[in-house]
């Protein structure tokens, strides 16, 4: 999406959560208690000159009200809708972010999911945009259809007018652009009178764009939610082995997509080795197995490990059946299994030794939309995870 540059915008914000669960596998089953929050530094200074990371940790206890903070920034008939839908007290991620928010600065909203983020950015927009004016003021950029309609209705509630005022100033207006949806009833609305706000995922965005339908002359606020790129989930990675310090670990990342293939990309499980290698971390010897070595090759990679010492294997599901290295104390799961069959195969590498007393551990890195997932694994395989930071 190249049509716009970081001045021609009144804010641009990035939102992201990512969550790292963790369970024991063997032998028994006590959970591990939360070390730390993983804080991600702002991942936009080459877009704007003022990137502020909105910090979701203080020790400032504040008792400001939602209307205090918003008092002067956004228009009173949606401070009382907010009141009337029952925000009064801001979140932490709200009471830390507004002030900049509306000092109209761009920000990163880095917190942990369900902590309000949403509602942070859609009080900004807020307060930037005139609703008396058929134009699209805000652009909010979500990556799934179902995060989409979450986002599409808390704004449509928000902009509702509040019971009491019946007349008043024209409320703001919702468009879902979203992947499956119907984009030529979309065309006639954005051709007949723009929203004021748009929530849309990439691919029905590009084609409003291309098409020269949407139009985002006068939008003022960007909103890339859900922002969870490779880069984050490897410093997640990172941060995980040298907290973990794992005697001997395995990381499973999925196979490289054919399309992924065709298109020349150097394979995600080479990017991952070069990565952990040219870290900071000292993964010196970072050990490789995946289908397209060949079997001599493979073999040779397996027999070193079992040599003796400790090892560190970055491997796609190949490794996940049949392969014996008893002394694997954690898996990591940087990429989420396909299915909890190949889950249960990936966390059975670990806690193979009958008598050893040793805990071992099974770490998924995850996004938002990933959740589902692994619990679907949880509730087909009875087990629990436990949400370690985000
Ligand atoms: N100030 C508030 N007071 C009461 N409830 C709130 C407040 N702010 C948000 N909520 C509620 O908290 C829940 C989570 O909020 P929200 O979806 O905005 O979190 P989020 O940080 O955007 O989550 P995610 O990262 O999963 O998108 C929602 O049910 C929302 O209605």
């Amino acid at each position: 999406m190249a049509c716009f540059s970081a001045t021609q915008l009144h804010t641009l914000l990035w939102t992201s959560s990512l969550n790292r669960t963790s369970h024991h596998f063997k032998p028994n089953y006590t959970y591990r208690t939360p070390k730390f929050l993983f804080r991600q530094k702002p991942l936009i200074a080459s877009f704007s000159t003022s990137d502020v990371e909105a910090r979701t940790e203080t020790k400032d206890s504040s008792t400001a009200t939602l209307r205090e903070l918003c008092h002067g920034h956004v228009p009173e008939h949606v401070i009382r809708r907010v009141e009337e839908v029952g925000y009064v007290i801001p979140t932490e991620v709200q009471l830390q972010a507004l002030p900049f928010l509306y000092s109209g600065r761009d920000c990163v909203l880095h917190a942990q999911t369900g902590s309000g983020k949403t509602l942070a950015y859609l009080l900004q927009i807020l307060s930037v945009i005139d609703s008396q004016r058929s134009a699209v003021q805000a652009l909010i950029v979500v990556p799934t259809r179902e995060l989409g309609m979450q986002v599409t209705k808390v704004a449509r509630m928000l902009a509702a007018k509040p019971s009491e005022l019946e007349s008043g100033p024209k409320s703001c207006t919702v468009m879902a652009l979203l992947d499956g949806g119907m984009l030529n009833r979309h065309k006639s609305w954005l051709k007949a009178e723009p929203p004021t706000i748009v929530v849309a995922t990439m691919g029905s965005l590009c084609q409003m764009l291309e098409k020269h339908i949407l139009k985002l002359d006068s939008c003022q606020v960007l909103v890339v939610d859900e922002v969870c790129t490779k880069r984050e989930k490897n410093q997640v990675l990172l941060s995980l082995l040298q907290v973990d310090s794992p005697e001997s670990a395995i990381i499973f990342v999925s196979e490289q997509s054919e399309k992924s293939k065709k298109a020349g990309n150097a394979p995600p499980i080479t990017l991952l080795v070069d990565f952990l290698m040219s870290s900071s971390g000292g993964f010196s010897n970072v050990s490789l197995l995946e289908e397209d070595m060949n079997f001599n090759k493979r073999a040779a990679s397996l027999s070193e490990l079992r040599g003796g010492g400790g090892y560190l294997l970055v491997a796609t599901d190949i490794a996940a059946r049949g392969v014996d290295l008893p002394e694997t104390t954690h898996i990591y799961n940087f990429d989420i299994p396909k299915d909890a069959v190949n889950y249960l195969h990936r966390a059975g590498r670990t806690g193979r030794k009958p008598f050893s007393d040793k805990k071992c551990f099974v770490t998924s890195i995850i996004t938002v939309e990933e959740r589902f997932v692994l619990q679907r694994f949880e509730n087909e395989l009875m087990f629990c995870c436990e949400q370690l930071f985000f």
